[in-house]
């Protein structure tokens, strides 16, 4: 009785990977990918828990979504290119504890990089970092536009720079930058993507696959290979 029971509690807490998650790379290896979680280079300085593998995984037709996507783009000289896919759950429990903590000298560096003008307790609050996030759904990404040789386009702000100036249709972002940032959500828009107003780079793919269930299985391709 006890083991039905844990067998059951985990799949209802979305402890393993559904048959429908798969890595981005088998649906297009044409999209370039940086998983910052999975390195040193984010806000919190450090591989954030449940990053096995630098992989974007997704819900099967948000893979797809992004597939179309990246054939429109390309046809315009462009790449798309993914910072954070699926997110487990203890990831997100992660940001949490983080965003909690004081920032301490040694993390004056990462502030000015990521969060200059914005106290670190109000990250949450100011919807930057979500306490339950879409990207534990499977359905959203954080992504970028990159230039066939793989330069970097403006965006206006980096990824994860969490300020207002990183609101996607903050009035102060003109010129190229702005009209950047049109084109990523144009182009994910029509392939069924909706971005958060407070992050030009967060985009969630609807209908959800799984809208109720925040999955805590790694990040690593085994953990979606059949
Ligand atoms: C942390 C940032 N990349 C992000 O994804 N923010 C949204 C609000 C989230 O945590 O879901
Ligand atoms: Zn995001």
């Amino acid at each position: 009785m006890t083991a039905v029971v844990g067998v059951v509690g985990l799949l209802a807490g979305g402890a393993a990977a559904p048959p429908g998650f798969t890595a981005l790379r088998e649906v297009d290896p044409s999209i370039r990918q940086d998983i910052r979680y999975a390195g040193e280079r984010n806000f919190t300085g450090g591989a954030v828990d449940g990053y096995e593998e630098p992989e974007c995984l997704l819900a099967r037709p948000a893979a797809e979504a992004l597939r179309r996507a990246q054939r429109v783009l390309l046809r315009r000289g462009y790449s798309l290119r993914v910072y954070d896919c699926y997110r487990p759950q203890r990831a997100v429990d992660r940001f949490v504890r983080w965003a909690g903590e004081e920032d301490g000298p040694q993390d004056m560096a990462r502030k000015a990089e990521f969060y200059p003008r914005v106290e670190r307790g109000r990250l949450i609050p100011d919807g930057y970092i979500a306490e339950k996030s879409g990207h534990s759904r499977g359905s959203t990404v954080d992504v970028t536009l990159v230039e066939l040789s793989g330069r970097e386009v403006d965006m206006g702000t980096a990824f994860d720079f969490f300020d207002p100036l990183s609101h996607t249709d903050d009035p102060r972002v003109t010129g190229a930058a702005r009209a950047n940032r049109q084109l990523l959500k144009r182009v994910l828009g029509g392939q069924g993507f909706v971005n958060l107003p407070e992050e030009w780079w967060h985009f969630t793919y609807r209908p959800e696959a799984y809208p109720d269930t925040y999955f805590d299985f790694p990040v690593a391709v085994a953990e979606v290979r059949p």
